[in-house]
């Protein structure tokens, strides 16, 4: 018997050791640079056990490569390929599209329905289709109409403002903010958030983008053990958040196709679109799930990776006053005195406005890194260096390490937004600044993101001064925020209203 059980614990041992030690050569056979792995691991220990962003530990990774064009690592005992190298980062994302097609978010589809369609996560064809349905909102038409939309929001938050007398948390007005103006924009809903403080829309909308323990453990599980997350069934979007976004859309739907009710959001593009074509005897192209995996996609992508930015501008501007003293001069100069004079054609006119937003979005890049699985071996050169690429392995652009690389970013922790005059931008190859993404997978949010953003600070630095409260404090990003890069802690910032402007 005692024979048995020794010949057990040491075959299962001996499992645990072939476990461990499978795959370990990987990159020395590829003959590929790695940072040395730990077992079980590999190299993303603090990301597993929430102790850095997923930032920070490629920050690590790509320092710990030394220049190298590109370098191994291991996502527990998956090697996967950093590319740090501008060129090579050119080839991945956009001229060798066709073998790195997909990302490398891995979930399964009948256990987050409402991310069913949402092109993150769509592979092949059906990327193809669901990304289609969101071109529209990069054309200029489309934006203005919205535009219309974010006015009526950031008057909203104006009034808001003015009412506080005590100093703002501005994390909070940035959530309010932007889940307002994308559920106007994509679910084609009125929340008025700064009215309505305690709604339904507010809980489920704040719980969408404060990840807790569970669904920051199911975008792990979906990004880095997808055997056990689909095992499991493990969800990102929790099944109230669902429920209830889901009767929001279906409510607004139903109530516009019943009292022929029109407005210029995207529900109304989708309604439209199958009206003409059941018109036209083609029948309807969007049924009412499909209707809201679309409306979900702009809404959960769009709110999470905007609402941030706005909160980190604002501290930056609070942080640096003469910056914001020049961004109030060209509002000046472009003649704009209220909400109202916004157009889409001034507001893309503004270079110093926009030279602050893309210094922000260098410094604190919602998403840190994008990972797309090679789809077909092939091989990448640069000079006479040859790299081979198996099929699926996972190839990453670390985004956030390459906008905090002193090499194409002097000082690179520094809040200056003269990195993006026409002249230094002239001089930086394009692939080293990378907050939408690059290739035919680019954001198709970017142009709305920007307006939203641009929009939200103007209306704010044309009326208040925004200053710290208290002490002057760096903000450190959040580890419970894995993927995307999110502020530790609360952004306490006041807000003196301008009365000198005109
Ligand atoms: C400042 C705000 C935003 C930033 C920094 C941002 C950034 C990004 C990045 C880095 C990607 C990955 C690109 C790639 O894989 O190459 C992405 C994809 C995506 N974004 Fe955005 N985004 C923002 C706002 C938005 C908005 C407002 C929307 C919706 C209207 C949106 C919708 C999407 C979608 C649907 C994808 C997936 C595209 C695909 O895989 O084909 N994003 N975004």
């Amino acid at each position: 018997m005692l024979l048995y059980f020794v010949f057990f614990i040491v075959s299962i041992l001996y499992l645990l050791f072939i476990y461990v030690s499978w795959n370990e050569d990987y990159w020395l056979k590829q003959r590929i640079p790695f940072v040395e792995p730990e077992k079980l691991f590999g190299n993303i220990k603090d990301v597993i056990l929430m102790k850095k962003t997923i930032g920070e530990v490629y920050q690590d990774i790509y320092s710990k490569l030394h220049g190298k064009p590109v370098g191994g690592f291991f996502k527990m005992k998956q090697p996967i390929l950093m590319v740090r190298h501008p060129d090579l980062i050119a080839e991945i994302l956009d001229k060798k599209f066709e073998s790195f097609h997909d990302n490398d978010i891995h979930i399964r589809r009948d256990a987050d329905p409402i991310l069913k369609l949402n092109p993150v996560l769509a592979v092949g064809p059906m990327w193809t289709a669901t990304r289609s349905v969101l071109t529209p909102l990069q054309s200029h038409e489309t934006l203005e109409g919205l535009l219309y939309i974010i006015k009526i929001s950031c008057k909203n938050m104006m009034n808001y403002i003015t009412q506080q007398k005590i100093p703002i948390e501005v994390k909070d007005l940035s959530s309010k903010f932007t889940s307002d103006v994308i559920a106007s924009c994509s679910l084609g809903t009125e929340p008025n958030s700064f009215k309505r403080c305690d709604t339904q829309f507010r809980k489920m909308s704040d719980k969408l983008l404060q990840k807790d323990l569970k669904s920051n453990a199911a975008l792990l599980f979906a990004l880095y053990a997808p055997m056990f997350g689909n095992l499991f069934s493990f969800r990102i979007i929790s099944k109230d958040i669902c429920k209830y976004f889901v009767s929001v859309i279906s409510d607004n739907c139903k109530q516009r196709v019943q009292q022929g009710i029109k407005r210029k959001d995207f529900l109304q593009r989708l309604i439209d679109i199958n009206k003409e074509s059941e018109a036209s005897g083609e029948g309807t192209v969007y049924n009412y799930q499909s209707i809201m995996g679309h409306c979900m996609s702009i809404f959960i992508n769009g709110y999470n990776m905007t609402s941030h930015p706005l909160g980190f501008c604002l501290h930056n501007l609070a942080m640096n006053p003469e910056v914001q003293d020049k961004l109030r001069k060209e509002i000046k100069t472009f003649g704009i005195s209220s909400i109202d004079a916004l157009s889409y054609y001034l507001i893309e006119s503004m270079e110093y406005l926009d030279m602050v937003v893309c210094e922000t979005l260098r410094l604190h890049p919602p998403m840190s890194a994008v990972t797309r699985v090679c789809t077909c071996s092939c091989e990448l050169s640069l000079g006479e260096h040859k790299y081979k690429i198996e099929k699926g392995i996972p190839v990453t652009i670390p985004i956030f390490a390459l906008h905090t690389d002193p090499q194409y970013f002097l000082e690179p922790m520094k809040f200056d937004p003269e990195r993006f005059d026409k002249k230094n931008r002239s001089l930086r190859h394009q692939f080293v600044y990378l907050p939408f993404g690059a290739g035919p997978r680019y954001c198709p949010g970017s142009k709305l993101a920007l307006l939203i953003l641009k929009s939200a600070v103007i209306s704010i630095i044309m009326n208040f001064e925004v200053r710290p409260r208290g002490a002057i404090k760096e903000i450190e990003h959040d580890p419970m925020s894995s993927l995307l890069s999110t502020a530790k802690g609360e952004i306490w910032l006041q807000f003196k209203e301008h009365v000198t402007f005109y």
